[in-house]
């Protein structure tokens, strides 16, 4: 269709050298061609074209003063993408490899995946290129009020409120709202995934792994199956990670593998979740310390990985749930899981699978859930969060969770019988896509030439 074609190429030219930002919004666009073409109303008010220009998008300098007297300058975001379901929500992600483009496909993704929850939420994303690795305590609280000290002025409870992401925990969030409490004078809830000691909800932490599982379940379910003795590799060792990995062991699968930076832990027993918890949200320490206590798993280091790819993905297995990062499952990688017998991929992650990756697994019709999809379980019990807190209340751990899992099922219904009503029925890719994107394009055209 030569309005996409046309719209990528004009936002590559308007925006140069944001690869991922191209990439999330090509696979947007080729998903939503059949109802583009069928109604006129989308190109008519631009629908496209305000979509994928921010809303906002600020940066700004981050200095702040290393353990050892030193001035260090980082680049700090906010990409205010869209409000036309409610206040800009998304995570702030801290770590080296952050700019301006990852920021704005994070944030973009951010849209269609908050439309797909059903709650009232618009989508943002930030973050700085500050490494967390090897910073003192001090460190992190000293970059993290630098960061307030600008963000501040542009947040609220009804704004603009954001989460974790990678390099950012309960830790950070805590020095943060800190700061902001500090200079603002308001306790409110304008940051979610805060510490259950002040206004953090049961479940938050838990919730994106939990309902990414969630999720691979309502997709089993949908064909008589269950995730009972399926064998699953997981990448990751964080938040994200550690949480899918808890949910398989309580839905009766097991997890076999784990990675983080460094390497790959293999361990065809089943990943001992403790040790897991231990290494990385105790000790903060690289992956290959897990063979101390089981010498039996398998470390395999990152100089060892194919050069097409990604070792954890060459593992066989029944089921994959990336977890770690955008773009570590190659199109190789695709191939190998599929040849191997694997029958579904969740992901835990922002877009992990690259484009000719996700074609891969529906060209082989197996079972896909596109992180939108299936990692919006963080997202919506941070609007759970939200809403405990705007109306001074706490809920229980089973009720949050079982919110969460009505939700995921929700979600799960809206991305498959939108595939179907498009002919498609086993594609969740353009089955979320486009009733993510019908929500927010209808309440744009309500809301006039904003
Ligand atoms: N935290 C949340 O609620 C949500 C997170 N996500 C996504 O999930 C993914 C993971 O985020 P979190 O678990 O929150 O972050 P985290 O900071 O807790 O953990 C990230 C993990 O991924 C590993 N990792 C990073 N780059 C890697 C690489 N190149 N190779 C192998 N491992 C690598 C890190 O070592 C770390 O163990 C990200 O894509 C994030 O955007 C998506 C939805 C919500
Ligand atoms: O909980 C949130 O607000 C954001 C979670 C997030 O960053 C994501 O869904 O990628």
């Amino acid at each position: 269709m030569t309005y996409i074609h046309d719209t990528i190429a004009k936002l590559k030219k308007t925006s140069p050298a944001q690869a991922e930002f191209y990439q999330a919004v090509e696979e947007v666009l080729d998903s939503l061609q059949p109802i583009l073409e069928t109604n006129e109303k989308y190109q008519l008010h631009s629908i496209i074209e305000r979509m994928i220009e921010p809303e906002r998008q600020i940066m700004f300098r981050v200095p702040w003063v290393d353990d050892q007297g030193k001035v260090q300058v980082n680049k700090g975001y906010r990409i205010e993408f869209n409000s036309a379901l409610g206040p800009y929500k998304g995570g702030l992600r801290f770590h080296p490899s952050v700019n301006a483009g990852i920021i704005k496909f994070l944030g973009f993704e951010q849209i269609f995946k908050n439309a797909l929850t059903g709650l009232p939420i618009g989508g943002g994303k930030g973050g700085a290129n500050f490494d967390p690795k090897g910073k003192s305590d001090g460190e992190i609280m000293r970059f993290c009020q630098s960061f307030i000290n600008e963000l501040y002025r542009h947040i609220g409870p009804t704004t603009d409120v954001p989460a974790g992401d990678i390099g950012v925990g309960a830790r950070e969030i805590g020095y943060m709202f800190g700061q902001y409490k500090r200079l603002t004078g308001n306790y409110d809830g304008v940051f979610t995934g805060k510490s259950l000691l002040w206004g953090g909800s049961l479940v938050r932490k838990e919730a994106t792994g939990y309902g990414c599982v969630y999720f691979a379940q309502y997709m089993l379910e949908s064909k008589g199956d269950t995730l009972v003795g399926k064998r699953c590799l997981v990448s990751g060792a964080g938040n994200v990670a550690i949480y899918t990995i808890e949910k398989l062991y309580q839905l009766g699968a097991v997890p076999v593998s784990c990675s983080d930076s460094s390497g790959t832990i293999y361990h065809e027993a089943g990943v001992n979740l403790d040790t897991l918890k231990e290494l990385k949200e105790v000790r903060k320490v690289r992956l290959n310390e897990y063979l101390t206590a089981h010498p039996d798993a398998r470390f395999i280091p990152v100089a060892d990985y194919p050069a097409d790819g990604n070792a954890v993905w060459r593992l066989p297995a029944d089921l994959a749930f990336p977890c770690a990062t955008q773009n570590e499952l190659s199109e190789s990688d695709a191939q190998a899981l599929v040849a191997n017998g694997c029958i579904g991929v969740s992901e835990g992650a922002n877009m992990p699978s690259t484009q000719d990756a996700v074609e891969v697994f529906l060209d082989a019709r197996i079972h896909y859930g596109p992180g939108k999809a299936a990692n919006a379980g963080g997202v919506a019990t941070s609007q759970l969060e939200m809403a405990q807190n705007a109306s001074m209340q706490r809920w229980s751990f089973e009720e949050v969770d079982e919110k969460l899992k009505v939700i995921m099922k929700n979600i799960f219904l809206s991305a498959s019988e939108t595939a179907a009503e498009f002919g498609e029925p086993h594609n969740l890719v353009l089955g979320a896509n486009i009733a993510g994107f019908r929500k927010v394009a209808d309440a744009m055209i309500e809301q006039g030439v904003v």
